[in-house]
């Protein structure tokens, strides 16, 4: 029996898009298709190939090629969505929505007719609306539409407090829920250090800040970069959840799915704990809340709210 590589396409070759195709290839997780508009198709191209062309170096067998041919991505096993605008200093990511929803649309109308079996990764913001943009024009499954935020959200979490404490970043663990916006949800009571509640190390106005930090990590970068938005840490998320899903881990990750009644949400898009695996998310994990969180969580998803209703469909 031959054996099949994996297929992931990658839409978008831009900032995000070409640092997740590399991340793909350098893991194996399998041929990558990289796609971009075709007035792009050249430098998509060139990207691709200069990327392949570090495989030799690396000894990694993955194949990557650049296309604005949408017929190139029939038979992906996971499709990420990266095309879009990115914001810049002073803008927020819903500022984003009208542009990027036109984009996320028309890709995937592509990727529908396309690559019909896939599971969807979404990255394009403002990611929550952009999600249940992509849900509606897909028509798939909720299981196989998959919105990133959380990942990144907690892994910028993670960051600080192993600085904080000094300690590796591999022992410290935690989680995000919400919107990925300045309200997002870090979940403090869930966040241990080798297995240490954090509560017990840090001190609680260090903590708020740290909070703080994470919520606003997106634009600290924005305002860093003074042009475009992060791309590395979003680029590794992606490959996390895609790894997640093409080896079946069963990982428990945050990301944003539809919610049909979870914490009393109905139709809505947002951060909540998962399990992605093989079918893509197979399962919704609803933590207990104190009341000081939920009303944390309902303030995150009535900001979201707000974007999805402005979003034309
Ligand atoms: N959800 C998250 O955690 C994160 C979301 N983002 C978002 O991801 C998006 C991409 O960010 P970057 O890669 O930094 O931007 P970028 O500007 O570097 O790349 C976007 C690419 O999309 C392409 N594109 C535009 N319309 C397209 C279409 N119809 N079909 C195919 N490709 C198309 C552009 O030509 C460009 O190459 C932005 O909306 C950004 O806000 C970025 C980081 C994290
Ligand atoms: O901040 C942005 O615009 C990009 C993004 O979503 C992030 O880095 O979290």
């Amino acid at each position: 029996m031959a054996i099949r590589r994996n297929k992931i396409s990658v839409i978008g070759a831009g900032f995000t898009g070409s640092t997740t195709a590399l991340m793909l290839g350098q893991k194996e997780l399998g041929d990558v298709v990289l796609l971009d508009i075709p007035q792009l198709e050249n430098p998509t191209k060139g990207k691709a190939l200069d990327m392949l062309e570090a495989s030799p170096v690396q000894g990694f067998d993955s194949n990557i090629i650049g296309t604005a041919n949408y017929e190139d991505i029939a038979g992906s096993d996971v499709v990420i969505i990266t095309a879009g605008i990115a914001r810049k200093p002073g803008m927020s990511r819903d500022d984003l929505v009208n542009t990027n929803a036109g984009i996320v649309k028309s890709v995937c109308e592509n990727v529908k007719t396309y690559a019909p079996e896939s599971i969807v990764i979404i990255l394009s913001n403002p990611v929550d609306a952009m999600t249940y943009v992509a849900y509606n024009t897909l028509g798939f499954p909720k299981n196989r539409v998959i919105g990133q935020s959380g990942v990144l959200d907690t892994a910028r979490y993670q960051t600080f407090i192993s600085q904080e404490l000094n300690v590796s970043v591999e022992d410290v663990r935690g989680v995000v829920l919400g919107g990925h916006g300045d309200d997002m949800v870090p979940l403090v009571r869930y966040t241990y250090a080798g297995g240490i509640p954090i509560e017990k190390l840090i001190s609680a106005e260090r903590i708020e800040a740290i909070v703080k930090r994470t919520r606003t990590g997106g634009g600290e970068i924005v305002n860093l970069l003074g042009s475009g938005s992060a791309y590395y840490a979003p680029a590794a998320s992606l490959v996390q959840m895609t790894e997640a899903i093409l080896k079946d881990k069963k990982r428990i990750l945050p990301t944003i799915a539809l919610l049909e009644g979870e914490y009393g949400y109905d139709n809505l898009f947002m951060g909540v704990q998962t399990i992605l695996g093989g079918s893509g998310i197979e399962k919704i994990i609803e933590l207990d809340l104190t009341p000081e969180e939920k009303a944390a969580l309902d303030k995150s998803a009535e900001s979201v709210r707000n974007v999805m209703k402005v979003v034309t469909l």
